[in-house]
């Protein structure tokens, strides 16, 4: 069991911060060489990284007016679950590359803001001090292993500890090429572990003199045959809602709602295949192919209330934060991540006031012109 004693906020930049983007630069600025690009970088020649911003600025919005809005509600539910308004945090791994307190400051930002967690399998925190500290407030993603047993008992562990969805990610057989992952070597430093991936011998036994060493962690453990035949099998081992993670077509969507499973429309935030289509591009296609079934989520350059709004107009349940999450904890921990939060969902309650709208359900296809 880890012992860190989570220290109480008192990160006094934060406060000047007021928005997503003053965040992330004094992020960046606490990071050093390694954890930046592991963070920062897409795969190749980042079409993609980029699409996913350049994706939500090219929908205009078409508000409407003179309504009440003097009492705007941005609440909303993912499987059941209350949320403070349709945000919650992605899966990413090594949070304590950014911060001492990693995945628990996170977990705690997440509880206390009312959103939720998805807890990487590659994370540097066990998944009952995470789930402590999330309250209920937690998925938990898996990168299905060849070592099937393993896979079966990290679920089981997260369904035992009180995570609600289980998020298989499905983009990412191989680990796509982060080109200055692969230039300046990236590896974790030796006093992070990696719980569910091993012991910290074992990971150094498997790294090599260059290259990025995350593909070296990568190859060794997860499974590049699993197909939609294994959903059977994960089945069979919870009782868990299953989200698929990282799927972009109508084809697909309609296989995971066949399936019984929700979708998490995502490209890895433009870390696995460099010129795939854009996450809030793909959402449409993806949307009508469910045709309600299932729920919906999105994930990939999040950045502002009004990215928040398209998204649900175009029929997201929810969208996740990747990188900001990262950005907020290297600022400043669990307040980091908490003003993250916080300033995104008084970006979301202005934008849907400004648009006309008095609560979440209002908000429809009609709101954007693509
Ligand atoms: C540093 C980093 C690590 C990530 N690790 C994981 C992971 O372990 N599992 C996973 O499913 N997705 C992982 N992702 C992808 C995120 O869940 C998410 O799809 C992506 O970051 C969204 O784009 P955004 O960063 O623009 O918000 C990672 C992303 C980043 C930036
Ligand atoms: C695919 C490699 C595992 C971590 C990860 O998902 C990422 O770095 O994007």
């Amino acid at each position: 069991m880890t012992t860190i004693n989570l220290p109480d906020a008192d990160v006094p930049e934060l406060s000047g911060t007021v928005n997503l983007a003053d965040l992330e630069a004094l992020g960046r600025a606490r990071l050093d060489r390694n954890a930046l690009e592991y963070y920062a970088s897409g795969a190749n020649d980042e079409v993609t990284l980029r699409a996913n911003r350049e994706g939500f600025r090219a929908i205009r919005l078409r508000p409407r007016v003179l309504v009440d809005v003097s009492n705007v509600d941005v609440r909303t539910e993912v499987l059941g679950l209350p949320l403070a308004c349709p945000v919650g945090i992605a899966p990413s791994a090594f949070h304590g590359l950014a911060h001492e307190t990693a995945e628990r400051g996170t977990a705690r930002a997440a509880a206390s803001a009312g959103s939720l967690m998805t807890l990487s399998t590659f994370s540097n925190t066990p998944i009952e001090d995470v789930a402590r500290d999330a309250v209920g407030r937690l998925w938990f993603q898996l990168y299905p292993y060849t070592d099937r047993e393993a896979s079966a008992d990290l679920v089981r562990r997260a369904e035992a500890a009180g995570a609600r969805a289980l998020v298989v990610t499905v983009d990412a057989p191989f680990v796509g090429r982060r080109e200055p992952n692969e230039r300046h070597r990236f590896a974790l430093p030796p006093h992070l572990g990696v719980p569910n991936a091993g012991s910290r011998e074992h990971l150094a036994r498997m790294e090599s003199e260059s290259g990025s060493q995350l593909v070296n962690y990568f190859q060794g453990l997860v499974d590049k045959a699993f197909t939609w035949a294994d959903l059977a099998w994960l089945r069979s081992v919870t009782t868990l809602p299953i989200v698929l993670k990282g799927i972009l077509t109508a084809e697909d969507a309609l296989l995971a709602a066949e399936h019984g499973a929700h979708v998490w429309v995502s490209n890895h935030g433009g870390r696995q295949l460099d010129t795939a289509v854009s996450s809030i591009e793909a959402l449409p296609e993806v949307v009508e192919a469910v045709e309600g079934r299932v729920e919906v989520y999105l994930d990939g350059g999040v950045t502002r209330g009004t990215d928040v709004l398209k998204a649900v107009a175009l029929g997201a349940r929810a969208v996740f934060l990747g990188r900001a999450a990262l950005w907020g904890l290297a600022a400043g921990g669990e307040a980091g991540v908490r003003r993250t939060l916080d300033l995104l969902q008084d970006e979301l309650r202005l934008a849907l006031a400004l648009c006309g709208k008095q609560n979440i359900g209002q908000v429809g296809r009609d709101l954007v012109r693509l």
